[in-house]
């Protein structure tokens, strides 16, 4: 038995580690249009943050005053500001600036990331944590502080929500059963509880005395939102961090560069003092909302994790995910061959819409089709030369079993539609798994 699966890339902004299962073909029993109320669409973001989710502007202010007072902002003015904006809050050119102009230099100590904790009261009970969970109890300390945390002006100025399907209702999620979207959200919610039971049994309430308020499952799914929301993509794992300030610049398909955007870097003395340096990407007019490109090498079903997703860009990738099964009589001979070419017993392979697919797809297909008489290709003594075999097809049989299997996906998967081809190919967030018995 071979078992086949097509299916949507997970969403991981943050490299988070959990498993979930992949769920059978279905699709959006919601149209496209409907949607687009939930989901932003990057090239028209008016529809995004609704006002009573936005922070007052006395709390703008006083984030702007505990910015100036912790020296993060450059004298005698900054060249930007925090505004409203389409997407929430974001950054807003005081003056004409060039490509590669400092926007900021955020120091270390305004940084919230895992040495940030060690370093708190609640430091001692989180050690050994993985970082964004114990980042998330940190915020979530300082937020039931109240007036006593020195954080509340940056912690006030945070989304209640944002449109990321992890905070979308339960009506809402009813209404993409059957994605690979909402299988995908849904084992995020469930790692995230784990996450939550297992802190609260072992750190949270053996140390009450540390914790102010309750902090319930919801709460964690809020600061664990905040983090997988505003934290720059390339800096996850250990290196998970949120830098007030910068984490309010919003992102634009119209910046196709990311590299110059940001770096970490010494400065002072002897560059001890660590920055977050945030520069323009292109030339923004005074006025204008300054925007830098979040991770090109993001799918759209990794940016709507953020809670909107890129219509400008092609950004419609799928993940095949292919799989040599353990019960095939040839398992043994397969996966050795795949591999001898890098490959293992589950491979995935990226397709993007309108691209060519990816090279070694097409011949890890057809070794996973192998069987009958086409068997002889596993033999040992093809081992060197069966890649170069498997390039072409190998036998009629081989090449009907794979189109076969792949159309029936696809038809079972266009039947539980319940809506038109038309409306299901402008929707971006669907999917195809399948699994192929011989
Ligand atoms: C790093 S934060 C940026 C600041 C954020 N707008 C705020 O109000 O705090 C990332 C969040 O901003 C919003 N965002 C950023 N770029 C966007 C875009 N192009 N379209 C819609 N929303 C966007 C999304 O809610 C995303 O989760």
């Amino acid at each position: 038995m071979a078992l086949l699966h097509l299916s949507l890339h997970p969403p991981s902004p943050l490299s988070f580690h959990w498993t979930g299962t992949i769920p059978s073909l279905l699709s959006s029993r919601r149209s496209s249009t409907q949607l687009r109320h939930r989901i932003t669409f990057t090239a028209a973001a008016s529809t995004s943050a609704s006002a009573s989710l936005l922070p007052s502007d006395s709390a703008i202010r006083d984030f702007w005053r505990w910015l100036r007072e912790r020296g993060a902002l450059p004298q005698p003015s900054p060249p930007v500001r925090p505004a409203f904006v389409p997407e929430g809050l974001g950054l807003v050119a005081e003056r004409d600036m060039l490509r590669n102009e400092l926007l900021m230099e955020i120091p270390k100590k305004l940084w919230i990331n895992a040495d940030t904790v060690a370093a708190s009261a609640i430091g001692p009970v989180t050690l050994g944590l993985i970082p964004w969970v114990s980042i998330a109890l940190f915020i979530l300390r300082e937020k039931a502080m109240g007036t006593a945390s020195s954080w509340r002006p940056y912690l006030d100025i945070l989304p209640q929500e944002t449109d990321s399907p992890i905070f979308w209702s339960e009506e809402e999620l009813s209404q993409i059963r059957g994605t690979q979207l909402l299988n995908t959200t849904i084992g995020v919610k469930e790692y995230v509880q784990s996450e939550f039971n297992k802190v609260e049994d072992e750190v949270i309430l053996p140390n009450k005395h540390l914790f102010p308020k309750t902090i319930t499952a919801a709460d964690f799914l809020w600061a664990f939102g905040v983090l997988r929301s505003r934290a720059f993509s390339r800096l996850r794992g250990d290196k998970i961090a949120l830098i007030p300030f910068a984490d309010l610049i919003n992102h634009s398909s119209t910046i196709t560069s990311e590299d110059i955007c940001w770096e970490i870097k010494g400065k002072g003395v002897f560059s001890r003092e660590l920055m977050f340096s945030l520069r323009t990407p292109a030339y923004v007019k005074a006025g204008e909302q300054v925007y830098i490109q979040y991770d090109l090498e993001k799918s759209n079903t990794e940016l709507v994790d953020y809670g909107f997703i890129d219509r400008r860009q092609r950004r419609e990738v799928y993940t095949m995910t292919l799989e040599i099964s353990e019960s095939d009589p040839f398992y043994g001979d397969k996966l050795d061959i795949a591999e001898s070419s890098g490959l293992g017993e589950i491979a995935y392979f990226d397709i993007v819409l309108d691209e060519p697919l990816p090279p070694l797809m097409l011949p890890y297909l057809r070794l996973v089709a192998i069987g009958g008489t086409d068997a002889f290709l596993l033999e040992a003594i093809f081992r060197n030369s069966v890649w170069g075999h498997l390039e072409l097809p190998v036998s009629r049989a081989n090449e009907e079993r794979i189109c076969r299997v792949v159309r029936e996906a696809c038809n079972s998967a266009l039947s539980g539609h319940h809506t038109t081809i038309e409306e299901v190919l402008h929707l971006p967030i669907y999917c195809l798994h399948f699994t192929m018995n011989s």
